[in-house]
């Protein structure tokens, strides 16, 4: 029986990786390795080895250049030392294979910025979009109602009903697209699986601080057309236990976090596919 492998880098200036590996054990995972970028540059790790890759939250390179550009400009362009195959090579084998990849906030802004993300027309390489700094000029830190749409592909999703409750954390978090076709892509093909909402789910909002950033549609997570890559700004890694939630002492709370089932359904795809 193939374990089912995560992997999930640090380095740089990545800070959620512990939390990540932890939400991948608990949701199912045989094995969840928190390997440093260098590892992968060295060729010491390699993605042809696992199933699923994290990419966390942090500040990479101290987001000098704009959230994650530096860290985007790497992956897009080093080659592993040795055998000299570019580490884009190894990404879009990887997403070719049928894996799975979650970009976490500065994860997400990394997967736009490298072209990964919304990726229309199986195209990873060529960036469409960006996340640019919120509206309010100010980083944001709390938690946010995400309403998840029930039609998208994505496979983080599933089963959400209404909406999801989760942490922010971000100063740019504001997504944006290069043209007026992508966005309408975007939409038509229900690739925006989650967006800042009231907190009844009932419609998504533009209005601040319910959208904490001033996102396009009120976008807060984006998948592409396979639904296998997601990128989202909030940290579902940061709640899947209740003594999580900012009320757990005032409100009666599942055991189990609402963000634990995006991993969940990650290790249940790769069980039933690879
Ligand atoms: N929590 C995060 O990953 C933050 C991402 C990025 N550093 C920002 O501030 O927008």
């Amino acid at each position: 029986m193939t374990k089912a492998k995560a992997l999930v880098i640090t380095g740089n200036g990545t800070n959620c990786e512990t939390e990540a590996a932890h939400a991948c054990r608990l949701g199912g995972f045989d094995e969840a390795r928190i390997a440093h970028i260098s590892e992968l540059m060295t060729g010491e790790v390699s993605l042809d080895d696992y199933h699923f890759l994290n990419l966390t939250g942090g500040f990479l390179d101290g987001d000098d250049l704009g959230s994650a550009k530096a860290q985007a400009n790497r992956l897009r362009y080093a080659a592993v030392a040795g055998s000299n195959e570019p580490i884009l090579e190894q990404l879009l084998r990887f997403i070719g294979d049928g894996k799975l990849v979650l970009g976490v906030c500065n994860g997400f802004q990394l997967l736009v910025k490298m072209g990964m993300l919304p990726a229309l027309g199986s195209d990873y390489v060529k960036q469409t979009a960006t996340l640019t700094y919120n509206a309010s000029g100010r980083f944001q830190d709390r938690w946010c109602y995400l309403k998840v749409d029930a039609s998208s592909p994505s496979v983080y999703t599933r089963g959400i009903e209404g909406g999801v409750y989760l942490p922010i954390r971000h100063g740019e978090g504001k997504f944006l697209v290069d043209a007026p076709e992508t966005l309408e892509a975007i939409e038509n093909k229900h690739l925006a699986c989650l967006k800042y909402s009231d907190a009844n789910y009932s419609a998504p909002t533009m209005e601040f601080p319910e959208n904490p950033n001033g996102s396009t549609n009120a976008i807060a997570g984006i998948c592409d057309e396979t639904g296998r890559v997601m990128g989202l700004m909030p940290h579902p890694e940061a709640f899947v236990h209740r003594t999580q939630h900012p009320r757990w002492t005032r409100e009666e709370l599942p055991e189990e976090g609402a963000g634990l089932v995006f991993f969940r359904n990650a290790a249940q795809y790769v069980k039933q596919n690879l």
